[in-house]
């Protein structure tokens, strides 16, 4: 569940509360599915989304997609009974809104380690704080970490940026969780593209997540998954110069030489170390 290897190319919203949507993702071709009980669901429906959700994960067919939970805040009127009922779902995962501290993903950790059967039960972070930006590091390092999901509307918010077209006013929050992640070890996954209906304005911004070093993208319609999936895998070129990296590289090593060329590049150690991760990625 923590591996940065395993794939989160495509990771779909799912409110709580819709059943519908709940069903039809056990057909989508999504690596992961957040199912939320914050945002997406309404204050005077918290309660009933429970245990719709509860329902239909013990009703179980999702699969191998990972199955996190969006619970609410601690510090909301919902916080405390969500968790309470996420624990007895034990999903793959918990995703905590709005982290600010690694103190308190640890707080939640100690009841997860309290509770009987959540032994391998994750916990992912919404980064979409400026607090927890700057906390991003040794939140990546808290206990049960699993990984970093970006939440760029809330994060906007609070910056009082624009999201639109290149989402430059978001680089310098995107890089610096990528670059948190990275040092704990764990994936990191983009925000979302409101506009669900303009494939290539999605496009664009999946090609520059990819293109930042995130692991998938966050979604929050179906129609969003074939593009997403198809920018996030490693492409037939992408797989074959991995190969033919490995390759040289090793044929140059058997000839006692540290360095190869191919195709008029040098090949080191870290790129055959880059080019066996996106052979397991297409592998997963
Ligand atoms: C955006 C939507 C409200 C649109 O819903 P709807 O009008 O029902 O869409 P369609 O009629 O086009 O739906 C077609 C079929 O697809 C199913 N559907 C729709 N959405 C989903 C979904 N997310 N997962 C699974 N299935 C879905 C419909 O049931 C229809 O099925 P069928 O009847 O068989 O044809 C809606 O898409 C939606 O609610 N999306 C999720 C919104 C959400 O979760 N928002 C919160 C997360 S984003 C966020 O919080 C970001 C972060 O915190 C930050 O700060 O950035
Ligand atoms: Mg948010």
């Amino acid at each position: 569940m923590t591996s940065v290897l395993r794939p989160w190319r495509s990771v779909l919203y799912i409110p709580g509360s819709k059943e519908r949507a709940l069903e039809k993702a056990r057909g989508l071709d999504v690596d992961a599915i957040i199912f939320d009980l914050e945002d997406a669901v309404a204050p005077g429906e918290k309660a009933a989304a429970r245990a719709t959700l509860a329902d239909a994960l013990a009703q179980g067919g999702y699969g191998s997609r990972a199955r996190l939970v969006r619970v609410n805040g601690g510090d909301t009127p919902w916080g405390a009974d969500d968790l309470a009922a996420t624990m007895d779902m034990a999903p793959d995962a918990i995703l905590l809104p709005k982290v600010d501290s690694a103190a308190q993903v640890a707080a939640v950790a100690a009841q997860l380690d309290a509770h009987p059967g959540c032994g391998d039960v994750a916990i992912w972070a919404m980064m979409e704080t400026t607090r927890g930006v700057f906390n991003a590091a040794e939140i990546a390092q808290a206990p049960r970490m699993g990984g970093f999901i970006m939440g760029t509307n809330d994060l906007a918010a609070e910056l009082g940026c624009d999201t639109g077209g290149d989402r430059m006013p978001l680089m310098m929050a995107l890089q610096t969780c990528l670059a948190a992640a990275r040092m704990g070890g764990i994936p990191c996954v983009d925000g979302v593209f409101n506009a669900f209906k303009d494939d290539d304005g999605l496009r664009a911004e999946c090609q520059q997540g990819r293109a930042l070093g995130m692991d998938g993208k966050t979604l929050i319609h179906p129609a969003q998954v074939a593009i997403c999936n198809e920018v996030f895998s490693p492409s037939e070129a992408e797989i074959d110069t991995a190969k033919r990296q490995i390759e040289a590289f090793e044929r140059a090593e058997a000839d006692g030489q540290g360095v190869a060329v191919l195709d008029g590049k040098i090949v080191e150690n870290l790129h055959v170390a880059t080019a066996r991760k996106v052979l397991a990625k297409a592998g997963a």
